[in-house]
């Protein structure tokens, strides 16, 4: 018998396991499994918390088809949620060890709710730090013709890799054509997350994520920053960002030369497998 939670952070939705022991599971099978939403629970992700001797936990991100993902910016808030309500954690910050790096979240109150704000760190442009194959030292407004549609794309680490791009129009795009050809493109050997940007005005932005390994999503906190920062960078947008999605809204902050993303973490139900 399995015990897991069910938590979304804006409509990306994800079964979560407290694995306590130090045993090995077959973590992508079981995603893949638990996932499906027609024969298993039902989610984008399994998010696998584990102890760590560098941080206050660790968490480990797969998406629905059993790949690996380096991090989840809407998951590591569920993640924060789950080990302060509780009681694993003392206070109302914890640091959570990612495959990406150590990821700081904190609990903040905003106007009556509690809502989890992460340090994502600062955006990675340098192509040889990514899997991307490319010749120049940054993939930046690189021009690619998808359904008739030239798309500009531009390629940054934010915890994982994000290709984003900004359109006049979100909702006349085929975001499952288009996301899943840019996703399979041959600059991409290992994939790529792809996010639709529309700019409402600078402090306002809407975005639409395809992501590798699952599809179109109602939300990607990665995705979500990695465009704030593209925006930013282009100056088309300035901090702080309200950033739209399909599932509710996030608040992107930039500090110095790093993001903040603030946004709701909510525990659905609790249930054996
Ligand atoms: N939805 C997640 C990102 C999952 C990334 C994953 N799809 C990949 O990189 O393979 C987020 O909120 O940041």
């Amino acid at each position: 018998m399995l015990e897991f939670e069910k938590y979304h952070g804006t409509g990306n939705d994800f079964v979560l396991i407290y694995i306590k022991d130090d045993k090995q599971h077959a973590y992508s099978a079981l995603a893949v499994e638990l996932c499906d939403r027609h024969f298993g629970v039902g989610a984008d992700g399994l998010l696998i918390l584990e102890r760590s001797d560098q941080a206050d936990f660790k968490m480990r991100i797969f998406n629905q088809d059993g790949s690996e993902a380096p991090m989840c910016g809407n998951g590591i808030r569920c993640v924060a949620k789950y080990v302060m309500d509780k009681g694993l954690i003392e206070g109302d910050t914890c640091v959570v060890e990612t495959m990406y790096q150590k990821i700081q979240v904190s609990a903040v109150r905003v106007d009556g709710k509690t809502l989890y704000r992460i340090n994502m760190g600062s955006p990675i442009y340098d192509t040889s730090k990514m899997p991307v194959l490319f010749d120049k030292s940054e993939f930046q407004n690189e021009s690619i013709e998808v359904d008739g549609q030239v798309y500009t794309l531009s390629a940054l680490n934010m915890g994982t890799i994000h290709a984003v791009t900004f359109v006049d129009e979100i909702d006349q795009i085929d975001i499952d054509l288009v996301g899943s050809t840019i996703e399979q493109y041959t600059y991409f050997p290992q994939g790529i997350n792809v996010d639709f940007c529309k700019v409402i005005d600078p402090h306002t932005l809407k975005v639409t994520t395809w992501e590798r390994g699952v599809g179109r999503t109602m939300s990607c906190g990665t995705g979500v920053s990695a465009s704030v920062a593209q925006g930013i960078r282009e100056g088309k947008l300035k901090s702080p960002v309200k950033v739209l999605v399909t599932g509710g809204e996030l608040l992107i902050e930039k500090r110095a030369s790093e993001y903040y993303m603030s946004g709701p973490a909510v525990h659905v139900f609790s249930g054996q497998y």
